[in-house]
């Protein structure tokens, strides 16, 4: 099934189906409206989250510390419901040569968070791609949300988060190095 054939007949069709009448008024926009909120939703799997990430050298000669970007917002659906999880992710790197625009970590975020996801995945994801493209003493990336799927269903745990991290390079083995990056993305 192609990915433009969930379309606005089929939400016509939910609509029915909750014993709505997708003609009226209030609803006669609705399937349009959702199929292109759906688009934006998923657009992830339209980036190239390589490509986007465009890394220089010019500017990262001495600079040997940790780069820290944190409260990059996360707005996401998850795999198994395709209710909304939404937080917070903060990335940090330590560059060898190699750094990235600022936005751009964010574009990282927005192109994985943009995909029917599991936390987990997005934050491995996100990690493995700076890993790959930076080639970085190290990466570590800490994600923090709240999923609608267990707050307003479910379970119904209002208010709960879940944090999940990934750490690569320098930061599984230096202790010191993993201490100081959770300290800076702390809140
Ligand atoms: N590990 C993980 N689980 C998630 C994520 N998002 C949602 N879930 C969980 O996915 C699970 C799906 O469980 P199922 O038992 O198949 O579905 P369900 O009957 O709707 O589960 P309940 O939510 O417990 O009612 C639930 O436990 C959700 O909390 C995520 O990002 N990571
Ligand atoms: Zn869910």
């Amino acid at each position: 099934m192609s990915k433009d054939s969930f379309s606005e007949q089929d939400w016509k069709r939910f609509l029915t189906s909750l014993g709505e009448d997708p003609d009226r008024p209030g609803l006669a926009e609705t399937p349009h409206r959702v199929t292109k909120a759906w688009k934006h939703w998923t657009s992830g799997y339209d980036q190239d989250p390589v490509a986007l990430l465009k890394a220089f050298e010019d500017g990262a000669e001495q600079y040997n510390e940790l780069i820290v970007v944190r409260n990059i917002p996360v707005y996401s659906h998850c795999e198994h419901h395709l209710a909304p999880f939404f937080g917070k992710a903060t990335i940090g790197y330590l560059p060898k040569g190699k750094i990235v625009g600022l936005s751009k970590l964010t574009r990282l975020v927005d192109c994985f968070a943009k995909r029917l996801q599991v936390q987990e995945r997005m934050t491995v994801q996100i990690a493995n791609t700076l890993m790959e493209v930076l080639e970085p003493k190290a990466v570590g990336v800490v994600v923090k949300c709240r999923h609608l799927c267990m707050e307003s269903r479910g379970i119904r745990t209002p208010g709960e988060e879940t944090i999940t991290s990934a750490m690569l390079g320098e930061l599984q083995p230096n202790l010191a190095l993993r201490t100081e990056f959770l300290a800076l993305a702390r809140d």
